[in-house]
């Protein structure tokens, strides 16, 4: 599991522990991280041209003490100080004694930015408020045919939430220090990272409030059939699903469902001889479930679909027109159940379940904020998908999801979403866990689908772009992926797996 924590977390942890070895370590581990950087590229350490962006505080501090110790190493170092009066006096005179040149001429700064083989951005780290000031704005767009490293974050992305106001650096690779910050996991501040190394510093944070699976957690997740299952016991989903003009929604979401893990899975709804023509295995008609997938593709049956499942008292997954209706009832609509409720809304609905001022983009920008304040509105367990999908509970613990792949948005991917994920509820999961396995699992299908046969390219914590090398899949695609995805994540050389898989640390 990655743990992520808050900027008031880090400080506490860091103010248990003296400072400067604190400092000294993170230096370290930047400095060895550019140094590999620059073999890789350059052969040698020695004569790479290396650019320090240093601001005011303990970030810039970091940078200018690792542009010192690779001018030790015989690199070209310069620094450009964003807020020459206060710039980190000891890292400034330990680059000083290097050598380095210092300078604050911004025009100069940005004609090395953009010759530099590498740039280390120590603008601001985890003390960085509301977005980049002026004088470091111009470094986010300027061209560069170096490495840009973030020191600890990308400068202007908020490290509590992703959140970016306005300009932000855009890093090729972070070192991180101590322990994940929510921001980098989270678009659009992922997006800004790239790939994110931690270099430990022996900080104790206390328990993460943002968390983020790895495979060796999605295999513990996972249900196994033991002796004694039978489908009652692996979990019957059942499914309100699909309509006349929609029936297609109705055969992903019980693809999804039954290459998910479902002991059975049981149809209700216009389409079923369709359903079952594509599906044999599927039941129609009433009967025994554990938990229920309620509104895709819906319909004119969606009213009657969701008082019937929100009625139940076994867990429901709610979905598309099914959040839209749930959207004109309001909260209030699921305060009698008695058993827990998922939501899995994309931007568009989840804006529709806010109400007032939300819009879709507003909830693409606050990823992690929407989902915890509709999970708190609601008193469900939500699953915001898109970019980074989270998921929230009403408690404000959250679990960001690093596999996905924006190859995954396209028509019917969320179907197949809330039929895997339905299927981890009918199994036994809590909405928390069936709903972060499911992101996981459908995110790592989505990917072996778009890589085809080829290894799956080298990636991040979080890598939410098409790669080269991938090919654009189709939501039954994905569908059909999700046993080999389940079978990458539980291999017994899950590690290995998760490296082929591109989602090593
Ligand atoms: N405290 C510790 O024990 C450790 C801290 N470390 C480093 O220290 C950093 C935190 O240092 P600080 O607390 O000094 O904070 P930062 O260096 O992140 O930034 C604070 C300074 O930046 C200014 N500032 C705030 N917002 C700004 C903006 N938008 N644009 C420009 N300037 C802005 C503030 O006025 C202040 O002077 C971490 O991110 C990490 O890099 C590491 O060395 C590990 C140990
Ligand atoms: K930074």
């Amino acid at each position: 599991m990655r743990h992520a924590h808050t900027v008031e977390q880090v400080r506490a942890a860091e103010a248990e522990l003296a400072g400067q070895p604190l400092m000294d370590r993170a230096v370290a581990g930047l400095a060895a991280t550019c140094a590999r950087l620059l073999r890789e590229r350059r052969g040698r350490v020695y004569g790479s041209r290396v650019l320090v962006l240093a601001g005011s505080g303990d970030n810039g501090g970091d940078a200018l003490f690792a542009g010192a110790a690779l001018a030790r190493r015989g690199a070209a170092v310069s620094a450009v100080l964003l807020s020459p009066e206060k710039a980190h006096r000891a890292a400034l005179a330990a680059l000083r004694a290097t050598g380095g040149q210092v300078t604050t001429d911004q025009n100069v700064g940005l004609a090395d930015f953009a010759r530099a083989d590498l740039i280390l951005d120590g603008i601001v780290g985890i003390g960085g408020r509301s977005g980049l000031r002026p004088a470091a704005a111009p470094y986010a767009t300027a061209p560069r045919t170096g490495l840009l490293v973030a020191v600890d974050l990308p400068s202007g992305v908020d490290a509590d939430t992703g959140e970016v106001a306005g300009a932000a650096l855009r890093a090729d690779l972070t070192v991180t220090f101590g322990t994940h910050k929510p921001g980098l996991l989270i678009d659009p501040g992922a997006g800004h990272a790239g790939p994110v190394q931690l270099v430990p510093i022996g900080l104790r944070p206390p328990a993460a409030p943002v968390q983020a699976l790895q495979h060796a957690d999605l295999a513990a997740l996972l249900p196994r059939p033991g002796a004694e299952s039978d489908k009652y016991r692996r979990g019957v989903l059942g499914v309100r699903a699909g309509s006349e003009r929609y029936p297609g929604a109705a055969q992903l979401v019980v693809a999804g469902a039954l290459h998910g893990g479902a002991g059975a899975v049981r149809y209700l709804g216009r389409p079923g001889a369709e359903v079952v023509r594509r599906h044999p295995e599927v039941l129609l008609g009433d009967g025994r479930v554990q938990a229920w997938v309620v509104g895709p593709g819906s319909g004119e049956a969606t009213v009657e679909a969701l008082d019937a499942t929100l009625a139940a008292e076994v867990p429901v997954l709610v979905d598309a027109d099914g959040l839209t209706e749930l959207a004109r009832r309001g909260p209030g609509a699921l305060a009698g159940r008695t058993a827990p409720t998922l939501l899995t809304p994309h931007t568009g609905e989840a804006a529709r379940l806010l109400g007032g001022a939300a819009t879709a983009e507003r909830c693409a920008a606050a990823r992690l904020r929407t989902a915890r304040e509709l999970a708190d509105r609601y008193g469900a367990t939500v699953l915001l998908k898109g970019s980074t999908t989270v998921v929230a509970r009403p408690d404000g613990t959250a679990r960001v999801n690093p596999t996905g792949t924006s190859w995954l948005a396209t028509a019917g991917s969320g179907d197949v979403l809330a039929g895997l994920a339905g299927a981890l509820l009918a199994a036994g999961l809590d909405p928390f866990d069936a709903a972060s396995a499911a992101a996981y699992l459908h995110g790592l299908a989505g990917r072996l689908a778009a890589a085809g046969g080829n290894r799956l390219p080298f990636g991040s914590v979080h890598s939410t772009v098409g790669d080269r090398g991938e090919a654009p899949v189709t939501a039954r695609q994905v569908a059909a992926a999700l046993p080999a995805a389940w079978r990458n994540a539980t291999a017994p050389q899950g590690g290995s797996q998760q490296d082929a898989a591109g989602l090593g640390d």
